[in-house]
């Protein structure tokens, strides 16, 4: 116990030294091959406090589930705001259930994008009518959100704007194919380039966020909002290739140098043990998803 009281002090105080280097999450350290998560970093509990992290909010088309002031202040705190294709008609939706004077104080999306198939010319025109720009992305080999995130990409380089984080607003329902395609896009993302290395692309469903760990160490702060939460979640999940060898400590249920594989061992439904951090040390990339309590009415 005094022994792993010690270890968890220096990895924590490593934690920190890495933290204040970088100051922001998701930075791969050129030294020592750890990144630091910290979803507080742009997600607020508290929508007052303010986000000093770049980030790109992107809706997909899907239901718009969370919280209305907490969309208000995310989408509004955002350095780019994208709807995707039929995701238009989904903001359109949220924006027209919010009370009129609190529908005025909403930024326009920066970009409509997609091959326009889920999207009437109705709420097309009427955003291209209030200054949002539409980019028509009609190629069939690739998803609307993949060619979201290009287009996305060109803007950033054009402003020279360095992104920390891409948050695509969806939904893990419906359609399982959409489902995986999002996580392949998350894939291509890595393997394609298609977004500078140090911005992360989240994907928020209801009150989950999802996102990929590359091989090495990760230091993941589990919010305190999370940790009190008595129906906390977390799981890693190996999508694409089995993990060879995962090793956690902050976990319910930790691995120790254990395989993630399908058909052999997939950590779901795993949880917190109460810790501050959760560090992960992964051989192969591995999908993982928390709970992010207070998103959604409960
Ligand atoms: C091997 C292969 N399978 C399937 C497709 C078809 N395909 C892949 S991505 C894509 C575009 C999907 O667009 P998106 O807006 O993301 O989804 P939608 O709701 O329009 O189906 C299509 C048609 C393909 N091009 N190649
Ligand atoms: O059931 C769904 C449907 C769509 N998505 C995501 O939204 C974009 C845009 O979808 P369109 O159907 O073209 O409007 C799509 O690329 C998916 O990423 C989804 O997640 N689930």
């Amino acid at each position: 116990m005094a022994i792993n009281g010690g270890i968890n002090n220096m990895v924590k105080k490593l934690s920190n030294i890495l933290y204040m280097q970088h100051n922001y999450c998701g930075q791969s350290c050129s030294v020592v091959k750890c990144w630091q998560w910290n979803i507080k970093r742009f997600i607020m509990f508290q929508t007052n406090k303010t986000i000093q992290d770049k980030y790109a909010v992107l809706i997909l088309n899907r239901p718009i589930s969370q919280n209305p002031d907490f969309v208000k202040s995310f989408w509004n705190n955002a350095s780019v705001r994208m709807a995707v294709d039929g995701g238009t008609a989904r903001w359109d939706t949220f924006l027209n259930q919010l009370p009129e004077d609190v529908q005025k104080t909403m930024k326009l999306p920066d970009f409509v994008t997609g091959d326009f198939d889920s999207l009437t010319e109705d709420v097309l025109n009427k955003y291209k009518k209030k200054g949002t720009k539409t980019i028509r992305t009609p190629d069939q080999n690739n998803t609307d959100f993949t060619k979201a995130l290009m287009e996305l990409n060109k803007h950033c380089q054009q402003e020279n704007l360095q992104l920390d984080h891409v948050i695509a607003v969806c939904q893990n329902s419906g359609r399982l194919d959409h489902i995986l395609a999002n996580i392949q896009t998350l894939h291509l993302v890595k393997v394609d380039n298609l977004l500078n290395p140090n911005t992360t692309v989240y994907i928020l469903s209801d009150d989950s966020i999802s996102w990929l760990l590359s091989p090495g160490d990760h230091v993941i702060s589990v919010p305190e909002e999370t940790r009190q939460h008595r129906r906390a979640w977390c799981s890693l999940v190996p999508i694409g290739t089995p993990c060879e060898s995962v090793t956690t400590s902050g976990l319910k249920w930790n691995l120790d140098n254990q395989e993630l594989k399908f058909g052999e061992l997939v950590s779901t439904s795993n949880t917190f043990d109460g810790s501050e951090f959760v560090k992960i040390k992964c051989s192969h990339v591995i999908l993982w998803s928390m709970r992010v309590p207070h998103l959604i009415s409960e």
